[in-house]
């Protein structure tokens, strides 16, 4: 089979190992991947922007669906202690992400991890008893486990000691030295050991505090290697320029670009105190401050499609990195994405300053479901938000329990009650001029652009009216009474219900990169399988989709209503007065409905 392929779609699957077979453009330092090894190939050819390679089927195959994934990182979480609101809240937007980016058809490689040296990390370990390598391990399966509680579906989990990352980091800064852009020099300033960083004398707090972290940055000496950043000046400032995408949301690119103009100094990226980390190599007495991002970057596609982190390390991968990979002679990732802090009291929560969130108690309490979408839908992305329990349990209660849960419940329950819970016409026909339809579709294009944008509160929201337009029209129809009156009313009522009913499988394909759970638990009361709803594209959100004769099941609430503290104790009370009279939560309309 022969294929021919254009230089820019091969980005994306170079450099897994560094014994490269061929390099294919000696202008640009891109190295084949090794899928073309010398059995699988049979003949070659280049042009000057693309090759022609005839090569075995599985080869050919490989290297096609290989072109342009969606690759993506979130920040390497730092294993000095176990992860937190903060952590999760990255990854569960990252998640969201990449379910949105499969539904889109895309092959998307989601890679999230641990970063595992340094002097904060040696210190924790140290203060636990334990080595750095047990500490790190402890410390990163905890992530991993808390990514399984939280349904992220990502594809690698780096560790920063892995042998493979070591020996890419090495690689990487060999180029940055043969570049002449890596030089040792004293140093001396004043240094935050919880950002691992010298600080520049006028960001810091009274008491030379740093700002973040809030602790006492301590004057420090060393001999470093540094980076020659100054010299990226300009082509940094040209390419956020060029490039007005690349730093998002849209009100950050300022705020990097004048960093960039208020002049870069070089930066160490090294640390001669610091036993536990990769050495400089040809200096075993210096390890090296690492870049964290590298080994997704140039194991698994290439350039990033997406680098999605918090804002407090939006210098370094907005202005630091790409100016790394322009000395290595790599391409720079297409978006950095810095989104903002969920915050205690106004302060960053944060594993230094310790006033953090348990994100394994809220899964335990309230569902992963719950937990992502609180966050998702509330925490406008790239703004700070702050937690509360209240308004945790009322939206949740509000958007999946009621306007999601209910409106299927009682919709499912007339159904049972009056159509043997079969549709009676299809979805397309029955929608025929009706107004539900269009609302649902607009909203639904509302929603996948705002995926497309990273607004995924938006997307929510829009989601969520789809929620408001099929309680409203069910309201408005009122197909209960319909059904009683019989004849001509009483068809037109099973129609109504197989609107309802298709809004909401609309609403479980599209709500699905955020609860994936829940629409799981829609798609299957709708009478699919699970593997119809794993298999669902974002096509299918296309109205249209249920079928004259499709047997929904039995109706089985999909989301249990989060009771609130107060509720709590009220049916405790109850329960201790030994009242043989039901404790009676407050029934809304819907409920009452439902009942009916
Ligand atoms: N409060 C927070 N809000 C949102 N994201 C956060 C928060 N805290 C951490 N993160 C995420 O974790 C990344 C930082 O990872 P790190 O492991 O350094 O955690 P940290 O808790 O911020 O550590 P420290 O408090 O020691 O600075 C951020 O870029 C962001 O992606
Ligand atoms: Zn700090």
């Amino acid at each position: 089979m022969a294929v021919r392929l254009h230089y820019s779609s091969l980005q994306n699957t170079l450099f897994s190992s560094f014994s490269p077979m061929y390099s294919f453009n000696p202008s640009k330092p891109f190295l084949l991947y090794p899928l073309l090894s010398r059995q699988n190939l049979i003949s070659l050819s280049q042009s000057k922007d693309s090759f022609f390679c005839t090569c075995t089927n599985n080869t050919a195959q490989n290297l096609q669906t290989e072109s342009d994934p969606f690759v993506f990182t979130t920040p390497l979480y730092y294993v000095n202690a176990p992860p937190h609101m903060g952590s999760a809240y990255t990854t569960v937007a990252a998640d969201a992400i990449a379910r949105f980016q499969r539904l889109l058809g895309k092959k998307v490689i989601f890679i999230t991890g641990t970063d595992e040296h340094g002097e904060k990390i040696a210190t924790a370990a140290a203060t636990n008893g334990s080595s750095p390598r047990d500490h790190c391990d402890v410390v990163s399966n905890a992530y991993k486990l808390l990514w399984k509680d939280l349904d992220i579906t990502y594809g690698k989990f780096i560790r920063t000691t892995d042998p493979k990352h070591e020996a890419i980091v090495k690689e990487f800064c060999a180029r940055v030295l043969a570049n002449g852009d890596m030089y040792r020099a004293d140093y001396e300033g004043f240094y935050c050991v919880n950002c691992e960083e010298y600080k520049d004398e006028k960001e810091l707090l009274e008491n030379k505090l740093c700002p973040m972290h809030l602790k006492p940055c301590v004057p420090r000496k060393e001999d470093n290697y540094f980076f020659a950043l100054s010299k990226y000046q300009k082509k940094l400032e040209e390419t956020l320029t060029e490039n007005p995408e690349f730093v998002q949301p849209s009100f950050r690119p300022n705020e990097v670009q004048n960093w960039i103009k208020s002049g870069l100094k070089d930066f160490s990226i090294s640390r001669a105190s610091v036993d536990w980390g990769i050495p400089v190599p040809n200096d075993k007495n210096q390890t090296i401050y690492e870049t964290s991002d590298l080994q997704s970057t140039v194991s698994s596609g290439w350039p990033a499609s997406l680098h999605l982190i918090g804002k407090d390390i939006l210098r370094f991968h907005a202005v630091y990195w790409p100016a790394m990979l322009a000395s290595a002679g790599l391409a720079i990732p297409k978006k950095v994405f810095g989104h903002g802090f969920l915050t205690k009291d106004g302060m960053k929560m944060g594993k230094s300053l310790g006033n953090t969130l348990e994100p394994n108690d809220l899964v335990c309490e309230f569902g992963s479901d719950a937990v992502r979408y609180f966050f998702l839908k509330e925490v406008e992305f790239g703004h700070d938000g702050d937690y509360s329990e209240d308004r945790f349990i009322n939206i949740v209660n509000a958007h999946l329990a009621n306007t999601i849960g209910n409106l299927l419940n009682r919709t499912l329950g007339l159904l049972r009650k009056n159509c043997q819970l079969t549709l009676v016409a299809d979805s397309a026909t029955a929608a025929e001029g009706n107004s539900l339809k269009d609302t649902v579709e607009n909203l639904v294009e509302k929603a996948r652009v705002h995926y497309e944008n990273l607004s995924l509160s938006s997307a929510c929201e829009a989601v969520i009216e789809i929620g408001n337009a099929g309680n409203l029209y069910m309201d408005e129809q009122a197909p209960w009474s319909n059904f009683k009156k019989g004849g001509a009313a009483s068809e037109a009522a099973a129609k109504d219900l197989v609107i309802i009913l298709e809004a909401m499988r609309i609403i479980a394909i599209a709500l699905s990169p955020v609860t994936p759970s829940l629409c799981l638990r829609i798609y299957e009361q709708l009478g699919y399988s699970k593997d119809q709803f794993y298999a669902a594209t974002w096509s299918e959100t296309k109205w249209g989709g249920l079928k004259l004769g499709q047997v929904m099941a039995q109706p089985n609430p999909v989301f249990a209503r989060i009771e609130s503290p107060a509720e709590g104790e009220q049916a405790a009370e109850g329960a201790l007065k030994a009242t043989k009279t039901k404790t009676k939560t407050k029934n809304t309309k819907h409920q009452e409905v439902a009942q009916a």
